[in-house]
């Protein structure tokens, strides 16, 4: 018996084995021919682990250097998720409005963050989670920003509290911003405070993101034969798993009662029907247009679907807030301006969407933070599902990760003057009939959430963030609370903002920086 176990084991690992000498093929077979940047794992990937490390702690300069050198060629980079081609900009223009059947920014993100292990993939096959962000919300922004301002309001006194007129008081800033962003994000997922307030609650949605990051992280250390097993076993695989059954205690529940007045609405005859709005929240507008059946329909499949929400809203404007805010406070001239623009433009038009479109200094500021922080080395990360030829004859195998240098292009002198210069005013142009207060008709094509090719923020083609106006309207809001009712700063004898920190792909603003905060007199 023993030989006969021998002999299928060794038959087994050789299979094993030629099925990975065969991936690696056809992987170097891919880019053949195509210049690489960094370190070369090699046929056998012998190097794949000083590649990797490479990236990890330079990654932002071998992209720097790839952008300088390849204007004009696809070339490729080891990161430590993946091998990456990376486009260069002139052939962007030529991807970035294919369907999402031939490059797909969904895909590749479930490839990176696991989508099998951490469930996210209930968002695969169906759009549903991305066209009531693009349409449902953004439509409603007009009614939904006075219980916005509530919400932030709230979470804002909350936080700052303990802060007088007389005196500064040290606040952590990164908390404070958090602190409002989650708030307000969370009434939007569950419109009803009961929930959306709940500390439970609001601590386990704030903390999502870095569970499933940490989770991510770790398993990418694990051989992916193991991973099956290992993500039972890992604490970040428990936390996960603990945090989606809280988020599912909180939401099943609701949920299903929603699904039921919503069934109850359909089989009323027509003047019984319920006359009361519902509710404008993402569990509503998921279940609604859910409404069909199927596995979208499942309370579970939706609850997934509003983490992946959580993922792609939460975290992204809260750190872009903060951006902004260290901006701010190393450019006092800029909040002096900016904080005139808020009181002329809020006090013509009162605390409303239309009156937020209308802060054509903050939208200008905005797009200069974001250009000068970038949200992540890269951008146009896409995974590309059938073949695409190129301008230039190169053909993208289906199964290649692509992406752009977006972090190098924001120092390129040749669409920004002067790039490493902060100017708050770069993308500002008086727009027509401004009247002195500020204000004059809205520019769409300069506004923050414009994704004019080149600013990289908010992503670019048919796939760019459909939450962009929504992210746009909540970052406004704070920051007008914050600048028209207080005065902040950093503490005495600091005059720069703190350095971003960079890691792997990601970067990120010092998330311990204090700010000294006094309440203006009113
Ligand atoms: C400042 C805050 C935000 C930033 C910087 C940001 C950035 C991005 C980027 C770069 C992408 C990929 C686009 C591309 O590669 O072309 C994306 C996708 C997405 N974002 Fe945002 N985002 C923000 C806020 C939000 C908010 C508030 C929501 C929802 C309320 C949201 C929902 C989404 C969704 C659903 C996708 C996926 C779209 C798809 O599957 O095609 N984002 N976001």
């Amino acid at each position: 018996m023993a030989p006969i176990i021998t002999f299928w084991s060794a038959l087994g690992g050789v299979a094993l084995l030629l099925i990975w000498l065969g991936r690696r093929l056809s992987s170097r077979r891919r880019f053949a021919g195509l210049p690489r940047v960094g370190i070369d794992p090699g046929f056998l990937g012998l190097r794949m682990q000083a590649a990797k490390d490479e990236f990890f702690h330079h990654g932002q300069q071998l992209l720097e250097q790839g952008y300088a050198k390849y204007k004009d060629t696809p070339y490729v980079i080891q990161t430590c998720d993946n091998e990456r081609l990376v486009i260069p900009d002139k052939f962007i223009e030529e991807l970035k409005n294919l369907p999402d059947t031939q490059i797909s920014f969904k895909e590749e993100l479930l490839d990176r963050f696991m989508g099998k292990y951490t469930k996210l993939d209930a968002v695969r096959g169906t759009t549903i989670h991305r066209d009531i962000v693009r349409f449902q919300l953004t439509k409603s922004l007009g009614n939904l920003l006075p219980q916005m301002k509530e919400e932030a309001q709230l979470a804002l006194d909350n936080a700052l509290g303990g802060c007088n007129s007389k005196e500064f008081t040290p606040i952590k800033a990164s908390s404070m911003v958090f602190a409002a962003i989650g708030q307000i994000t969370s009434r939007r997922v569950i419109d009803d405070p009961q929930v959306s307030r709940d500390a439970v609650w609001l601590k386990t949605i704030m903390g999502f993101t870095a569970s499933l990051a940490t989770f991510c992280i770790t398993m990418r250390t694990i051989s992916p034969t193991l991973r099956p097993i290992a993500r039972f076993t890992i604490p970040s695989g428990r936390k996960l798993r603990s945090d989606i059954a809280q988020v599912t205690t909180f939401l099943a529940p609701l949920i299903r009662k929603r699904q039921q007045q919503q069934q109850n609405l359909n089989s009323a005859a027509g003047d019984q029907k319920q006359k009361e709005d519902p509710p404008q929240d993402f569990v509503q507008w998921l279940a609604e247009a859910a409404q069909g059946g199927g596995r979208d329909a499942e309370p579970e499949a939706i609850v997934i679907k509003i983490l992946f929400l959580i993922v792609a809203a939460m975290h992204s404007s809260a750190v872009t807030a903060i951006h902004a805010v260290y901006d701010l406070c190393a450019h006092p001239e800029t909040m002096r301006d900016l904080r005139e623009e808020a009181r002329a433009v809020l006090g013509a038009h009162g605390w409303t969407h239309a009156a937020l479109l209308r802060l054509h200094r903050m939208e200008s500021f905005l797009k200069e933070s974001g250009r000068a922080n970038s949200a992540g080395i890269v951008s146009f990360q896409r995974l590309v599902l059938s073949p695409i030829r190129l301008s230039n004859g190169f053909v993208i195998p289906a199964g290649t990760h692509i992406c752009a240098a977006s972090d190098a292009r924001s120092r390129d002198p040749a669409p920004y003057e002067a790039p490493l210069e902060f100017r708050p005013l770069r993308f500002y142009h008086p727009p027509s009939g401004e009247a002195a207060g500020g204000g004059g008709e809205v520019d769409a094509a300069n506004l923050f959430s414009s994704v004019a090719n080149g600013d990289s923020w908010f992503g670019v083609g048919r796939q760019a963030c459909p939450g962009r106006w929504y992210a746009s309207a909540q970052i406004k809001l704070v920051l007008c609370l914050l600048l028209t009712e207080y005065e902040f700063k950093f503490p005495d004898g600091q005059t720069a903002r703190p350095k971003n920190w960079v890691k792997d792909e990601k970067t990120g603003p010092d998330m311990e920086q204090m700010i000294w905060v006094r309440r203006l007199r009113g």
